[in-house]
């Protein structure tokens, strides 16, 4: 009965599952998954595949894109809870901003918009000053920039998110942040994707351990801060514009009119802006340095114009940021390239839906494949190639650039990953010139890891960092 087509996806190409499995075991990235799907996807734009016990559809066909990013209505997404019942990572991230449809997700959006609109700027200023003092101890010799990234990024969400200083730049291996990657570990891990049935069989103590000491870490400041409210600190904090993103969150709240959510589920927004924001931001910032490593012409247009637009200011103001033009694009073309997110959350189908001549019956599980998207032919000239000035224009069709999603389920943090991207690359490289050393493994191509927790990244990426004379 499972393994049955439904009628009306017959003529759906069929994608090798064992392909899948084979990708799976060999650890590799979403750029294998693509060069096997490729050829179907680029001709049909959509393709089905058995997993985990049921039809699935991949999709990268524009129009139906399109239809999935704008009818939320048509198109929910897949619920944690729903997909992996009492499973601990339905547990750890519960229904939050991310994970929640209609209403619910109404009510949570509503709650965490205005943080977004206030950034902590400041954070990403000091967390910059604090990653050129760790570039200055190691001047010269080749620095792993995928782990640097990673702990640049948590401490600027730490900070921003709720005030909490995970430090991991100057202290990697303090408590939090060894709990925080162990509990991602664990989230993470393949094999309770393929199988989540093991998680009843065999309880995870020493996970559930783990993520009961995090829990325990946010359940405390969510009832400091929430204490603070009543003493007017938070007001206070939000009119010097120095709130974090949980004050901000705590204070629209405080709104008898509105439905507002409880402190678990702040809680459990916490965990996913952590998730949401942190590998991500992370890895592009990664991509990036490796590209401007091995494209020097661009690293040095890229620097002329931080030296022209900044001054001698480090790091720029938001009229600044308007100003560094070609950064952006150099920025939007490595989103294009590695888009963090590879693979968008699933969605599943609410009703029956005729596509050409296809009929996809309700509930049908559906993935919109974002590096097959950005690889495609059909949406991209020379898809391979890294050509900033393709977006000068912004001449391609706007469903082929998903970098952040789109719709109404656009990135919350859109504005907070890009503000961070720049401020960073402003502080890098008016000090610093990035070379990939001789020997790097990613020599003739950048070698993907496989997605960890929804996210794409590289394997690690040791870089070199000169100190300028000029
Ligand atoms: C390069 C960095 C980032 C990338 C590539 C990225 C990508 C995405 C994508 C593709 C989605 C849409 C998911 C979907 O439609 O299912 C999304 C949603 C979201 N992102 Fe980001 N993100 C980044 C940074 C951040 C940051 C820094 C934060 C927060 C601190 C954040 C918070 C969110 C939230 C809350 C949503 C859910 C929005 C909603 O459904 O209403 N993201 N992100």
């Amino acid at each position: 009965q499972k393994i049955r087509v439904p009628e009306g996806l017959k003529n759906v190409p069929t994608l090798s599952l064992l392909d899948l499995l084979i990708e799976m075991y060999n650890k590799v990235g979403p750029d294998k998954r693509w060069e096997d799907i490729r050829e179907i996807l680029e001709k049909e734009g959509i393709g089905r595949i058995w997993f985990n016990g049921r039809w699935i559809l991949i999709v990268t066909d524009l129009e139906l894109v399109k239809d999935v990013i704008t009818r939320t209505d048509l198109y929910p997404k897949a619920l944690l809870e729903e997909f992996f019942p009492g499973s601990l990572l339905a547990q750890y991230y519960g229904t939050n901003v991310v994970f929640s449809n209609g209403d619910d997700w109404k009510r949570h959006r509503r709650i965490a918009n205005p943080s977004f609109r206030n950034l902590p700027i400041y954070v990403f200023v000091e967390s910059a000053m604090k990653l050129l003092d760790v570039m200055e101890r190691v001047d010269n010799k080749p620095i792993e920039v995928k782990s640097l990234m990673h702990g640049l990024t948590l401490d600027v969400l730490g900070k921003s998110a709720f005030g909490f200083d995970f430090n991991n730049l100057e202290e990697p291996n303090n408590v939090y942040v060894t709990t925080f990657n162990e509990v991602m570990e664990e989230l993470g891990k393949q094999i309770y994707f393929l199988m989540s049935f093991l998680e009843y069989i065999i309880p995870r103590t020493k996970a559930i351990e783990k993520v009961e000491k995090l829990n325990n870490l946010y359940d405390r400041i969510v009832e400091k801060k929430s204490k603070s409210l009543k003493t007017g600190e938070i007001d206070k904090k939000i009119e010097n514009n120095s709130a974090d993103l949980l004050e901000h969150m705590i204070h629209a709240c405080n709104d008898p009119e509105n439905q507002t959510l409880t402190s678990e589920e702040l809680r459990h927004n916490l965990a996913i802006f952590m998730l949401a924001g942190h590998d991500t931001t992370a890895n592009s910032l990664t991509t990036i340095l490796y590209l401007l490593a091995v494209h020097k012409d661009v690293q040095k247009k890229v620097r002329d114009e931080i030296l022209h637009v900044l001054g001698d200011d480090l790091t720029p103001n938001s009229e600044q940021q308007k100003e560094l033009k070609y950064m952006n694009m150099v920025i939007n073309e490595n989103l294009r390239l590695y888009p963090p997110v590879a693979t968008l959350p699933r969605r599943f189908t609410s009703q029956e839906i005729k596509f050409r001549n296809y009929v996809i019956p309700a509930k049908t599980p559906i993935v919109l494949f974002i590096y097959g998207i950005h690889h495609s032919s059909k949406n991209w000239e020379d898809p391979e190639k890294f050509i900033p000035e393709r977006f000068e224009n912004e001449k391609h069709d706007h469903y082929a650039w998903l970098s952040f999603g789109g719709g109404n389920r656009l990135c919350l943090g859109i504005n907070f990953s890009l503000i961070e991207q720049r401020i960073m690359l402003c502080a890098i490289l008016r000090k610093y010139e990035v070379s990939l050393p001789a020997d790097s493994i990613h020599k003739d191509k950048l070698k993907l890891a496989p997605e960890c927790s929804g996210t794409m990244g590289p394997h690690p990426v040791p870089l070199i960092f000169k100190r300028r004379t000029e």
